[in-house]
């Protein structure tokens, strides 16, 4: 059965802040490269300034006053401003590159680095990975650098080229009749402001629209890679509707942009046309006024050539690429900070409101004895298990694995000392108080399942102990422990299960698939797989290996104990904690029992 990649509950994203502050320390570290930006800028600008200008001074000086030479001069004047202009924005594509080009060196510098990261990780992985994301995940994002890049070059230059056409218009109008102004620049403003009030809900809902619309092609990319299991388990009517959800998804982010594009056109309409139509309007009272007809030739000449056509650019440029490239960057930034990168995404953060998070499991000098006058099982243990972390406790038969993963749970009180859970107690109150069942999950040896469908004994760890209809978790849960066979014959998600009719191994595999779902974000599995056969249980551990949030497993093959973090190795007086490497070092109790492993799998 082909994997269907599943997203778990307890999997949560955690945005960078500061984008648009980042983005300006880059600009503020190349002074250079924008000061030669802005020179080769002012020749932009001093294009469209001789523009209007010329044109005004051809008709008034030349063509009007019956001085055709003059006029002919002057247009002369304005095709050299033209090349002057050509030029100048040649040099500005050159300095748009300088700027650039080491933005996509940095973050394919970030992209790489990532890339190499996850694929050394997954090849030094104890027992080697089938999973190798190194190239695909390279070649995926460095195809989004190339998207932030033009995105970013397109916004420098359709905002600078709107700002020097501005400034070139502005000081063409004043030169020409600063009453002009009173005519252009109100509607021109207003426009203006209409645009930057839309540029936030714009730029959101374009991003909505791009995310939906991954998400449907991501979702379509599955389904068609997993035709046959979906097919195996009867789970088309769930597929079709979760597909026609994302459709529906992204419809809805499309109307909502069509919608918020009208003010987009009103923008347009304000700031770019309707001081075209004021300029006519108002012609006869600027022609009485002292306003030149040349002059107003001129005018017209900066609205319809100059400002307009930039206003379009801008209006349209940053609406679509400033969305595209807030996505991405932030995507990339997401996936690959500088320096070291992150461990993958399975990892709690370490920071909680800005301080250091509890531990997810502290055991403070935890004792424990069956009766008051038996002997203690555990004795003044102590120990801490960082969110995210992975601890694998070994120790020989009776040592009080079983009774720490039940301690652990908050199913046995503890004789001394406590258990905290994200620095709370896991009991807390008299002896039959609630316990956190939100908070952990325990699944032992002898797994529970119980006479009803697959899909209630999958969701009674949920919330409600129910799932949306159509909710592909379910099956994700299913794939990634490596139930989907199992689940297939008894019929799909609606198949009925009975208990006696399966096997210790199969009833584990149901009981795997649960606790996977839960969204408890720590998960203590007490030999929890101990009955499947050893690429099952290999499946299986590596799924929880996985699984986002923290994790307890009482272990008997070798490759959980390398797999963890951390190895607890109890035994009463002789009880130590430390990584494998360690262990091996210095408990001769460790080196027996992975010897032992390693001739065969069970202690
Ligand atoms: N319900 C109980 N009542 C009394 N003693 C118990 C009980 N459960 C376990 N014990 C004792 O506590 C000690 C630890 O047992 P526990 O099951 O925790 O060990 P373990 O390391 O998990 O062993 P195994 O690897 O064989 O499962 C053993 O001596 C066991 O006999």
């Amino acid at each position: 059965m082909a994997e269907a990649p599943a997203v778990h509950p307890v999997a949560g994203r955690h945005r960078r802040p500061g984008l648009v502050g980042a983005g300006l320390r880059f600009l503020a570290r190349r002074p250079r490269v924008l000061g030669a930006l802005a020179g080769w800028s002012l020749l932009e600008g001093a294009h469209t300034f001789a523009l209007g200008f010329a044109l005004a001074r051809a008709l008034d000086d030349g063509f009007l006053a019956g001085r055709p030479a003059t006029g002919l001069w002057w247009l002369a004047v304005a095709a050299a401003a033209l090349a002057v202009g050509a030029l100048g924005m040649a040099r500005v594509y050159r300095q748009v590159a300088a700027l650039t080009e080491p933005l996509r060196d940095e973050l394919v510098r970030r992209v790489v680095g990532r890339g190499l990261y996850e694929a050394v990780t997954a090849a030094v992985a104890p027992g080697g990975s089938r999973h190798t994301p190194g190239s695909g995940v390279v070649s995926r994002l460095t195809h989004q650098v190339e998207i932030a890049r033009d995105s970013f070059a397109g916004i420098v230059m359709v905002s600078r080229s709107f700002l020097v056409t501005l400034a070139g218009a502005v000081t063409g109008l004043a030169a020409l009749a600063p009453r002009l102004l009173l005519v252009v620049l109100p509607p021109l403003l207003a426009g203006l402001a209409v645009f930057a009030a839309t540029l936030g809900p714009l730029a959101r809902r374009q991003r909505a629209v791009l995310v939906a619309d991954e998400e449907l092609a991501g979702e379509t990319g599955t389904m068609v890679s997993a035709l046959r299991d979906i097919a195996a388990c009867g789970a088309q009517e769930t597929v079709r509707r979760t597909v026609l959800r994302r459709v529906e998804t992204e419809r809805r982010a499309a109307v909502s942009l069509a919608r918020w594009g009208v003010a987009r056109a009103l923008a347009l309409g304000v700031g770019g046309r309707l001081p075209v139509v004021l300029l006519l309007v108002c012609a006869p009272w600027l022609l009485r006024h002292g306003v030149s007809a040349g002059a107003l030739a001129g005018a017209l000449t900066y609205l319809t050539q100059a400002l307009l056509p930039a206003l379009q650019s801008l209006v349209h440029g940053l609406g679509g690429a400033g969305a595209r490239l807030t996505v991405v960057i932030g995507r990339l930034r997401e996936g690959a900070p500088a320096g070291v990168p992150l461990p993958g995404p399975s990892r709690a953060p370490a920071v909680r409101g800005g301080r250091p998070a509890p531990p997810a499991l502290t055991l403070r000098r935890l004792t424990f004895a069956y009766g008051t006058a038996a002997r203690p099982v555990l004795c003044g243990l102590d120990l801490t298990v960082p969110a995210g972390g992975r601890l694998a406790v070994v120790g020989p038969s009776g040592a009080g694995k079983s009774t720490l993963a039940l301690l652990i749970a908050g199913l046995l009180r503890p004789t001394g000392g406590e258990v905290l859970l994200d620095g709370r107690p896991v009991v807390a109150g008299p002896p039959g108080a609630p316990l956190r069942a939100e908070e952990r999950v325990l699944i032992p040896q002898e797994a529970y399942v119980f006479t009803g469908t697959v899909r209630e004994n999958l969701c009674c760890l949920l919330p409600d102990r129910t799932a949306p209809p159509g909710d592909p978790s379910l099956l994700g849960a299913v794939v990634a422990v490596g139930a989907a066979e199992l689940v297939d014959r008894l019929g799909g998600l609606d198949g009925q299960v009975e208990p006696a009719s399966l096997s210790a191994g199969e009833r584990q595999q149901l009981a795997l698939a649960r606790a996977w779902l839960s969204p408890a974000p720590l998960a203590v599995l007490d030999e929890a797989t101990s009955r499947l056969d050893p690429a099952a249980e290999e499946h299986a551990e590596r799924a929880f290996a996985e699984r986002p949030g923290t994790l307890v497993v009482v272990a008997h093959r070798i490759s959980s104990a390398l797999r963890a973090d951390r190895v607890l190795v109890l035994d009463g007086e002789r009880t130590a904690c430390g990584t494998h490497a360690e262990l091996v070092q210095r408990s001769a109790l460790y080196r027996d029992l992975t010897a032992g492993w390693t001739a065969g799998p069970r202690v």
